[in-house]
């Protein structure tokens, strides 16, 4: 069998659209993911260009070269705009209209230099680079906090890999060509470029399919762990973080501080301001009772309006100043909504020690900041106690 240029484009083009349609088809019906069509998109665009290349076979030279630098550009295009549309709220986006501005540079080289390959080849492998290097930026991630999803790693790989190919080809083009011919882009450039391009949208649509899942994954995790109204960790997140953090308390010795804090006649504030105002102040609260707190600290929402922190390496004294500080702060300033300014305050049960190792032990603890609050609540509200 041989293998000529049309079979090739040919298989080129049913591998790129294979490749295509499955992302186009998950993005469409699952709309969540961010970016997924645009990047189906791009691929469907960059599987045109395989039978764009091919209508140079026919004769139709002029229009082969426009279509296919018009849909490999855009094909970067719409990469680098499904990247963006994935780091919405994580990281600065590149502008839209940078993103565009070399594809319409690169058209216009194109008309302009038509009829000479020379130039018309190193200019466009060169403002391509500069489209693979905004790719690869935006694939960085700018001010990105969370760079460890496996699939972004890919992506930069993936990125860096094009950028490294289309400088490569410009360089090579200059260096290499014969600028008497009348077609001056070597064989092995152009076999080169085809088979890294092909290599590197690979690569590149794993690692952004690997992000997308990794990132649903996350998000499902902080469902499950986290409670949706206050984004404190939920009750059952807590349990499985004690074993952990009561291990270590015996394992160096110091004691573990629980603080029950609870809101006092919460009932009334639903009852007069109405639920969504409840909500207002359950969210307010916890923001306030976390700020107070440490990083190391573990705070969940517990019950209704009820909250549990464990404090690492604190002592009584230690717990019972700062549980005497978050109450300050939840009783002044009072809680201000969009009509009302809530007057709120939060009774505190405190208890600490080092656990020892029986199977109850932090139930037991917990328990005794229970006892506490119940105390604190008998006492009059709006206070600590300990036990
Ligand atoms: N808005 C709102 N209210 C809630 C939520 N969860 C629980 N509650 C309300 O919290 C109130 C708790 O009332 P109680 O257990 O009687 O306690 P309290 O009124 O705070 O009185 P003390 O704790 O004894 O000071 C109930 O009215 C619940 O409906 C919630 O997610 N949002």
């Amino acid at each position: 069998m041989t293998l000529d240029l049309a079979t090739l484009l040919a298989a080129t083009m049913a591998a790129a659209t294979a490749q295509a349609l499955p992302i186009v088809f998950v993005a469409l019906r699952a709309r969540l993911h961010r970016g997924l069509a645009l990047w189906g998109l791009g691929l469907v665009v960059n599987a045109l260009s395989y039978p764009a290349f091919g209508l140079r076979a026919f004769g139709w030279t002029e229009v082969s070269i426009l279509a296919t630098n018009l849909l490999s550009g855009l094909t970067l295009v719409l990469h680098t705009l499904a990247i963006a549309s994935f780091q919405r709220h994580r990281a600065q986006p590149v502008r839209s209209a940078l993103v565009w501005l070399p594809l319409a540079v690169n058209m216009v080289v194109v008309l302009l230099f038509m009829r000479d390959d020379h130039w018309r080849n190193i200019l466009v492998a060169s403002i391509q680079s500069v489209m693979a290097g905004m790719l690869l930026y935006q694939a960085w991630g700018p001010a990105l906090v969370e760079r460890r999803l496996t699939g972004r790693r890919v992506l930069i790989a993936g990125c860096a890999g094009l950028v490294l190919t289309l400088v490569v080809r410009t360089a090579y083009m200059v260096w290499a060509s014969d600028w008497d011919a009348v077609y001056n882009v070597p064989g092995q450039v152009q076999g080169l470029t085809y088979f890294a391009v092909m290599a590197v949208l690979l690569v590149n649509s794993m690692g952004f399919v690997l992000m997308q899942m990794e990132f649903a994954l996350e998000q499902q995790h902080a469902l499950a762990t986290h409670d949706s109204l206050t984004g404190l960790y939920n009750r059952s997140a807590l349990q499985d973080l004690l074993p952990a953090l009561g291990a270590r308390a015996r394992r160096q010795g110091e004691p573990l501080a629980f603080l029950m804090l609870d809101i006092d006649h919460f009932k009334r504030v639903n009852d007069t301001y109405g639920h969504l105002a409840g909500d207002a102040v359950l969210r307010e609260v916890a923001l306030r009772i976390r700020q107070r707190l440490r990083q190391a600290d573990v705070v969940a929402r517990y019950g209704g309006e009820e909250f549990l922190a464990v404090l690492p390496a604190t002592d009584q004294a230690g717990a019972l100043r700062l549980a005497e500080h978050v109450r300050k702060a939840i009783e002044s300033p009072p809680v201000r909504l969009a009509n009302a300014m809530v007057p709120i305050t939060l009774s505190v049960g405190v208890h600490a020690g080092i656990p020892d190792d029986s199977p109850r032990a932090l139930d037991a603890q917990i328990g005794l900041s229970d006892e506490a609050l119940y105390a604190a609540k008998n006492a009059g509200r709006n206070r600590v106690e300990w036990r």
